[in-house]
Protein backbone atom coordinates (compact mmCIF):
# COMPACT_ATOMS: atom_id res chain seq x y z
CA UNK A 1 0.00 0.00 0.00
CA UNK A 2 1.09 3.62 -0.76
CA UNK A 3 -1.40 6.38 0.34
CA UNK A 4 -1.43 9.36 -1.85
CA UNK A 5 -4.21 10.61 -0.93
CA UNK A 6 -5.13 13.43 1.68
CA UNK A 7 -8.58 13.91 2.89
CA UNK A 8 -12.07 13.11 3.85
CA UNK A 9 -15.13 14.26 1.39
CA UNK A 10 -12.45 16.87 0.01
CA UNK A 11 -9.98 14.54 -1.45
CA UNK A 12 -6.48 15.12 -3.16
CA UNK A 13 -4.46 12.35 -4.95
CA UNK A 14 -1.32 13.81 -5.65
CA UNK A 15 1.47 12.18 -8.46
CA UNK A 16 5.02 12.67 -9.56
CA UNK A 17 8.57 13.08 -8.80
CA UNK A 18 10.87 16.09 -9.21
CA UNK A 19 12.87 14.96 -11.88
CA UNK A 20 9.88 13.39 -13.79
CA UNK A 21 7.52 14.63 -16.31
CA UNK A 22 4.97 16.35 -14.22
CA UNK A 23 3.99 17.02 -10.92
CA UNK A 24 -0.14 16.98 -10.52
CA UNK A 25 -3.05 15.30 -8.75
CA UNK A 26 -6.90 14.31 -8.87
CA UNK A 27 -9.10 16.77 -6.83
CA UNK A 28 -12.14 14.93 -5.88
CA UNK A 29 -15.27 15.94 -3.57
CA UNK A 30 -14.76 20.02 -4.29
CA UNK A 31 -18.04 22.02 -4.31
CA UNK A 32 -19.71 22.98 -7.96
CA UNK A 33 -20.60 26.52 -8.44
CA UNK A 34 -17.03 27.39 -6.88
CA UNK A 35 -15.76 30.18 -9.37
CA UNK A 36 -12.46 29.75 -10.30
CA UNK A 37 -9.89 32.45 -10.11
CA UNK A 38 -7.05 31.36 -12.06
CA UNK A 39 -4.98 34.41 -11.18
CA UNK A 40 -5.02 33.76 -7.85
CA UNK A 41 -4.12 29.89 -7.83
CA UNK A 42 -0.85 30.90 -9.68
CA UNK A 43 -0.02 33.44 -7.01
CA UNK A 44 0.01 30.74 -4.91
CA UNK A 45 1.95 28.66 -7.35
CA UNK A 46 4.52 31.60 -7.12
CA UNK A 47 4.48 31.82 -3.58
CA UNK A 48 5.29 28.48 -3.41
CA UNK A 49 7.67 28.24 -6.62
CA UNK A 50 11.39 27.41 -6.68
CA UNK A 51 14.04 30.27 -7.89
CA UNK A 52 11.80 33.08 -6.19
CA UNK A 53 15.02 34.91 -4.41
CA UNK A 54 18.58 34.77 -3.32
CA UNK A 55 17.81 31.96 -0.31
CA UNK A 56 15.87 29.55 -2.26
CA UNK A 57 17.16 27.12 -4.29
CA UNK A 58 17.73 28.29 -7.86
CA UNK A 59 16.31 25.74 -10.33
CA UNK A 60 14.05 27.64 -12.59
CA UNK A 61 10.70 26.71 -12.51
CA UNK A 62 7.44 28.28 -14.23
CA UNK A 63 5.63 26.29 -12.09
CA UNK A 64 2.18 26.73 -14.56
CA UNK A 65 -0.69 25.25 -13.49
CA UNK A 66 -2.94 23.17 -16.39
CA UNK A 67 -6.37 22.38 -15.21
CA UNK A 68 -7.74 19.17 -17.23
CA UNK A 69 -10.90 18.70 -16.04
CA UNK A 70 -13.67 20.03 -13.41
CA UNK A 71 -14.15 22.97 -14.15
CA UNK A 72 -16.29 25.22 -17.05
CA UNK A 73 -16.68 28.65 -18.33
CA UNK A 74 -14.24 29.14 -14.87
CA UNK A 75 -16.41 27.31 -12.64
CA UNK A 76 -16.48 24.20 -10.87
CA UNK A 77 -18.37 21.37 -11.64
CA UNK A 78 -18.41 19.31 -8.72
CA UNK A 79 -16.85 16.89 -11.29
CA UNK A 80 -13.45 15.60 -10.63
CA UNK A 81 -10.85 18.40 -10.74
CA UNK A 82 -7.35 16.82 -12.75
CA UNK A 83 -4.37 19.28 -13.10
CA UNK A 84 -0.38 18.92 -14.10
CA UNK A 85 2.57 21.28 -14.02
CA UNK A 86 5.01 20.28 -16.12
CA UNK A 87 9.03 19.75 -15.04
CA UNK A 88 11.49 21.71 -17.48
CA UNK A 89 14.51 22.19 -15.65
CA UNK A 90 15.80 19.19 -14.09
CA UNK A 91 19.47 18.65 -14.09
CA UNK A 92 19.41 15.13 -13.22
CA UNK A 93 23.39 14.45 -13.68
CA UNK A 94 23.65 16.56 -10.09
CA UNK A 95 22.34 13.26 -8.62
CA UNK A 96 24.73 11.08 -10.25
CA UNK A 97 27.29 10.41 -7.41
CA UNK A 98 23.55 9.82 -4.68
CA UNK A 99 22.10 7.02 -7.08
CA UNK A 100 23.13 4.66 -4.39
CA UNK A 101 24.89 6.42 -1.59
CA UNK A 102 22.50 7.91 1.03
CA UNK A 103 22.33 10.67 2.12
CA UNK A 104 22.58 11.52 6.01
CA UNK A 105 18.93 11.57 7.78
CA UNK A 106 17.60 11.85 3.67
CA UNK A 107 14.63 9.43 2.81
CA UNK A 108 17.04 7.83 0.28
CA UNK A 109 17.68 4.87 2.94
CA UNK A 110 14.36 4.05 3.91
CA UNK A 111 12.53 4.53 0.31
CA UNK A 112 15.01 2.00 -1.26
CA UNK A 113 14.54 -0.57 2.01
CA UNK A 114 10.91 0.10 1.50
CA UNK A 115 10.76 -0.82 -2.20
CA UNK A 116 13.84 -2.23 -3.36
CA UNK A 117 13.38 0.79 -5.90
CA UNK A 118 14.47 4.48 -6.20
CA UNK A 119 13.72 7.09 -7.92
CA UNK A 120 16.96 9.29 -7.15
CA UNK A 121 16.75 12.13 -9.36
CA UNK A 122 16.14 15.01 -7.77
CA UNK A 123 14.91 12.91 -4.29
CA UNK A 124 12.04 11.22 -6.46
CA UNK A 125 8.69 11.18 -5.34
CA UNK A 126 10.46 12.55 -1.50
CA UNK A 127 11.29 16.05 -3.29
CA UNK A 128 9.24 18.79 -1.73
CA UNK A 129 8.36 19.57 -5.48
CA UNK A 130 5.23 17.02 -4.59
CA UNK A 131 4.00 20.00 -2.57
CA UNK A 132 3.04 21.76 -5.55
CA UNK A 133 0.20 19.31 -5.76
CA UNK A 134 -0.71 20.70 -2.44
CA UNK A 135 -0.57 24.49 -2.83
CA UNK A 136 -3.25 23.79 -6.14
CA UNK A 137 -5.89 21.88 -4.28
CA UNK A 138 -4.75 24.25 -1.38
CA UNK A 139 -5.53 27.56 -3.95
CA UNK A 140 -8.98 25.99 -4.58
CA UNK A 141 -9.76 25.04 -1.05
CA UNK A 142 -9.09 29.15 -0.13
CA UNK A 143 -11.55 30.09 -2.99
CA UNK A 144 -14.36 27.66 -1.13
CA UNK A 145 -13.65 29.28 2.33
CA UNK A 146 -12.91 33.15 1.06
CA UNK A 147 -17.08 32.77 0.50
CA UNK A 148 -17.49 31.46 4.17
CA UNK A 149 -15.44 34.16 5.46
CA UNK A 150 -12.69 32.12 6.50
CA UNK A 151 -9.08 33.04 6.38
CA UNK A 152 -5.88 31.65 6.87
CA UNK A 153 -2.78 32.97 7.37
CA UNK A 154 1.02 31.67 8.20
CA UNK A 155 4.38 33.40 8.29
CA UNK A 156 7.81 32.64 9.55
CA UNK A 157 8.17 32.66 13.06
CA UNK A 158 11.51 31.95 13.84
CA UNK A 159 14.69 30.96 11.51
CA UNK A 160 17.55 29.10 13.75
CA UNK A 161 18.59 31.56 16.79
CA UNK A 162 16.24 34.35 15.44
CA UNK A 163 12.67 34.51 17.22
CA UNK A 164 9.86 36.40 16.92
CA UNK A 165 8.65 37.17 20.42
CA UNK A 166 5.16 38.60 20.14
CA UNK A 167 2.18 36.31 19.56
CA UNK A 168 0.33 37.18 15.80
CA UNK A 169 -1.68 39.76 17.48
CA UNK A 170 0.86 41.80 17.53
CA UNK A 171 1.47 42.40 14.10
CA UNK A 172 -0.07 43.24 10.43
CA UNK A 173 -0.12 39.54 9.35
CA UNK A 174 -0.55 41.72 5.91
CA UNK A 175 2.69 42.42 5.38
CA UNK A 176 4.41 39.32 5.40
CA UNK A 177 5.17 39.31 1.57
CA UNK A 178 6.87 42.72 1.58
CA UNK A 179 10.07 40.45 2.52
CA UNK A 180 11.22 37.48 1.27
CA UNK A 181 11.40 35.12 4.90
CA UNK A 182 7.90 35.71 4.96
CA UNK A 183 8.12 37.18 8.80
CA UNK A 184 5.60 40.27 9.80
CA UNK A 185 8.40 42.14 11.35
CA UNK A 186 10.37 43.78 8.44
CA UNK A 187 13.36 44.13 10.84
CA UNK A 188 13.58 40.56 11.90
CA UNK A 189 13.11 39.57 8.30
CA UNK A 190 16.28 41.32 6.82
CA UNK A 191 18.19 39.40 9.97
CA UNK A 192 16.55 36.08 9.51
CA UNK A 193 17.07 36.63 5.58
CA UNK A 194 21.12 37.49 5.98
CA UNK A 195 21.29 34.54 8.00
CA UNK A 196 19.87 32.36 5.50
CA UNK A 197 22.43 33.43 3.03
CA UNK A 198 25.27 33.55 5.37
CA UNK A 199 24.42 29.29 5.98
CA UNK A 200 23.94 28.92 2.12
CA UNK A 201 27.61 30.00 1.53
CA UNK A 202 29.00 27.30 3.98
CA UNK A 203 26.83 24.81 2.37
CA UNK A 204 24.82 24.06 5.20
CA UNK A 205 20.89 24.23 6.05
CA UNK A 206 18.96 25.58 9.23
CA UNK A 207 15.01 25.02 10.13
CA UNK A 208 13.02 27.21 11.95
CA UNK A 209 8.73 27.40 12.68
CA UNK A 210 6.11 28.68 10.78
CA UNK A 211 3.65 29.81 12.64
CA UNK A 212 0.01 29.94 11.19
CA UNK A 213 -3.67 31.21 12.27
CA UNK A 214 -7.45 30.91 10.94
CA UNK A 215 -9.79 33.25 11.33
CA UNK A 216 -13.46 32.91 10.86
CA UNK A 217 -13.89 29.52 11.40
CA UNK A 218 -17.39 28.26 12.49
CA UNK A 219 -18.21 26.18 16.00
CA UNK A 220 -18.52 22.78 15.04
CA UNK A 221 -15.35 21.35 13.19
CA UNK A 222 -13.90 18.30 14.13
CA UNK A 223 -15.07 15.19 15.55
CA UNK A 224 -14.74 14.46 19.36
CA UNK A 225 -13.06 10.94 19.75
CA UNK A 226 -10.61 9.96 16.45
CA UNK A 227 -11.21 13.06 14.01
CA UNK A 228 -10.28 15.54 16.63
CA UNK A 229 -10.09 19.02 14.57
CA UNK A 230 -6.24 19.54 16.15
CA UNK A 231 -5.17 15.82 15.36
CA UNK A 232 -6.14 16.56 11.56
CA UNK A 233 -4.54 19.34 11.60
CA UNK A 234 -1.19 17.73 12.97
CA UNK A 235 -1.76 15.17 10.37
CA UNK A 236 -1.68 17.47 7.54
CA UNK A 237 1.30 19.71 8.78
CA UNK A 238 3.74 16.67 9.77
CA UNK A 239 2.80 15.01 6.10
CA UNK A 240 4.81 18.46 5.20
CA UNK A 241 8.19 17.61 4.10
CA UNK A 242 10.94 18.45 6.67
CA UNK A 243 8.12 18.99 9.75
CA UNK A 244 9.17 17.60 13.31
CA UNK A 245 6.90 19.33 15.38
CA UNK A 246 3.14 20.41 15.85
CA UNK A 247 1.62 22.55 19.26
CA UNK A 248 -1.70 24.20 18.87
CA UNK A 249 -2.68 26.92 21.39
CA UNK A 250 -0.22 27.35 23.83
CA UNK A 251 1.05 23.71 23.10
CA UNK A 252 3.82 23.12 25.08
CA UNK A 253 3.92 26.29 26.54
CA UNK A 254 0.52 25.20 28.39
CA UNK A 255 2.76 22.97 30.73
CA UNK A 256 4.29 25.60 32.50
CA UNK A 257 0.83 26.64 34.16
CA UNK A 258 -2.08 25.90 36.46
CA UNK A 259 -5.60 24.91 35.51
CA UNK A 260 -6.57 27.89 36.79
CA UNK A 261 -4.39 30.39 34.93
CA UNK A 262 -4.40 28.23 31.64
CA UNK A 263 -8.63 28.65 31.33
CA UNK A 264 -10.41 30.58 28.82
CA UNK A 265 -12.96 32.11 31.14
CA UNK A 266 -16.56 32.25 29.84
CA UNK A 267 -18.80 35.06 30.17
CA UNK A 268 -21.74 36.49 28.57
CA UNK A 269 -21.84 39.25 25.98
CA UNK A 270 -24.30 41.37 25.50
CA UNK A 271 -26.85 37.55 25.28
CA UNK A 272 -23.55 36.25 23.29
CA UNK A 273 -21.24 33.46 24.99
CA UNK A 274 -17.61 34.91 24.58
CA UNK A 275 -14.05 33.63 26.10
CA UNK A 276 -11.70 36.34 27.81
CA UNK A 277 -8.52 34.74 26.30
CA UNK A 278 -8.19 31.94 23.84
CA UNK A 279 -5.66 30.12 25.18
CA UNK A 280 -6.68 26.88 23.92
CA UNK A 281 -6.25 27.73 20.90
CA UNK A 282 -9.75 28.05 18.65
CA UNK A 283 -10.26 24.50 19.54
CA UNK A 284 -11.95 22.08 22.77
CA UNK A 285 -12.55 18.70 23.08
CA UNK A 286 -11.20 18.17 19.40
CA UNK A 287 -14.20 20.70 18.10
CA UNK A 288 -13.83 24.54 16.74
CA UNK A 289 -15.33 26.64 19.32
CA UNK A 290 -15.56 30.00 17.04
CA UNK A 291 -12.34 31.23 18.19
CA UNK A 292 -9.14 32.13 16.14
CA UNK A 293 -7.55 28.57 15.56
CA UNK A 294 -3.69 29.25 15.68
CA UNK A 295 -0.65 26.31 15.29
CA UNK A 296 2.61 25.79 15.02
CA UNK A 297 5.12 23.65 12.65
CA UNK A 298 8.47 22.92 13.29
CA UNK A 299 10.78 22.53 10.40
CA UNK A 300 14.28 20.84 10.83
CA UNK A 301 16.99 21.96 8.56
CA UNK A 302 16.79 20.12 4.85
CA UNK A 303 18.64 17.22 5.28
CA UNK A 304 20.94 18.13 1.75
CA UNK A 305 23.66 19.80 2.41
CA UNK A 306 26.75 20.80 0.44
CA UNK A 307 29.39 19.35 2.04
CA UNK A 308 31.31 16.30 3.44
CA UNK A 309 30.00 13.93 5.46
CA UNK A 310 30.65 10.33 6.59
CA UNK A 311 28.10 7.75 4.98
CA UNK A 312 27.46 4.50 3.57
CA UNK A 313 26.65 3.12 0.01
CA UNK A 314 23.09 0.98 -0.54
CA UNK A 315 26.40 -2.10 0.39
CA UNK A 316 26.96 -0.87 3.68
CA UNK A 317 30.69 0.25 2.21
CA UNK A 318 31.79 3.43 4.24
CA UNK A 319 31.78 6.70 2.27
CA UNK A 320 31.93 10.15 2.14
CA UNK A 321 29.30 12.56 0.74
CA UNK A 322 29.46 15.70 -0.84
CA UNK A 323 25.78 16.61 -2.12
CA UNK A 324 25.59 18.67 -5.25
CA UNK A 325 22.60 20.21 -6.82
CA UNK A 326 20.70 23.01 -6.55
CA UNK A 327 18.97 23.31 -2.62
CA UNK A 328 16.79 25.33 -0.24
CA UNK A 329 19.26 26.48 2.53
CA UNK A 330 16.24 27.25 4.34
CA UNK A 331 12.89 25.83 3.96
CA UNK A 332 11.09 28.32 5.51
CA UNK A 333 9.84 31.07 3.21
CA UNK A 334 8.23 28.46 0.42
CA UNK A 335 6.78 26.45 2.97
CA UNK A 336 4.74 29.14 4.44
CA UNK A 337 2.03 28.59 1.64
CA UNK A 338 2.19 24.59 1.89
CA UNK A 339 1.16 25.21 5.76
CA UNK A 340 -1.78 27.79 4.41
CA UNK A 341 -2.79 25.13 1.76
CA UNK A 342 -2.53 22.22 3.91
CA UNK A 343 -4.72 24.16 6.47
CA UNK A 344 -7.09 25.06 3.74
CA UNK A 345 -7.87 21.44 2.44
CA UNK A 346 -8.34 20.34 6.30
CA UNK A 347 -10.70 23.06 7.66
CA UNK A 348 -13.23 22.41 3.90
CA UNK A 349 -12.56 19.00 4.32
CA UNK A 350 -13.83 19.47 8.20
CA UNK A 351 -16.64 21.88 7.36
CA UNK A 352 -17.98 19.06 4.33
CA UNK A 353 -18.08 16.52 7.09
CA UNK A 354 -19.95 19.12 9.63
CA UNK A 355 -22.50 19.08 7.01
CA UNK A 356 -23.23 15.36 8.12
CA UNK A 357 -23.81 15.71 11.96
CA UNK A 358 -27.24 17.10 12.02
CA UNK A 359 -30.36 17.60 9.92
C1 LIG B 1 12.45 21.97 -7.29
C2 LIG B 1 11.98 22.06 -6.09
O1 LIG B 1 12.66 21.71 -4.95
C3 LIG B 1 13.66 20.75 -5.02
C4 LIG B 1 13.57 19.89 -3.79
C5 LIG B 1 14.73 19.00 -3.66
C6 LIG B 1 14.64 17.92 -2.67
O2 LIG B 1 15.59 17.14 -2.51
O3 LIG B 1 13.60 17.85 -1.96
C7 LIG B 1 15.87 19.12 -4.40
C8 LIG B 1 16.00 20.18 -5.39
O4 LIG B 1 15.69 19.68 -6.66
P1 LIG B 1 16.66 19.98 -7.93
O5 LIG B 1 17.99 19.44 -7.60
O6 LIG B 1 15.99 19.33 -9.07
O7 LIG B 1 16.65 21.47 -8.07
C9 LIG B 1 15.06 21.33 -5.08
O8 LIG B 1 15.23 22.36 -6.00
C10 LIG B 1 10.62 22.56 -5.83
O9 LIG B 1 10.20 22.54 -4.67
O10 LIG B 1 9.94 22.99 -6.76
Amino acid sequence: MYNNTFGNLFRLTSFGESHGKAIGGVIDGFPAGIVIDMDFIQQELNRRRPGQSAITTARKEADEVEFLSGIYEGVSTGCPIGFAVWNTNQHSNDYDNMKDVYRPSHADYTYTEKYGIRDHRGGGRSSARETIARVVAGALAKLALRQLGIQITAFTSQVGPYILEKDYTQYDLTRIEENSVRCPDQELAAKMADYIYKIKGEGNTIGGVISCVIKGCPIGLGQPVFGKLHAALGNAMLSINAVKGFEYGQGFGSMEQKGSEQNDIFYNENGKIALRTNRSGGIQGGISNGEDIYFRVAFKPVATVLMEQPTVDRLGNETILKARGRHDPCVLPRAVPIVEAMAAMTILDYYLLNKTTRL
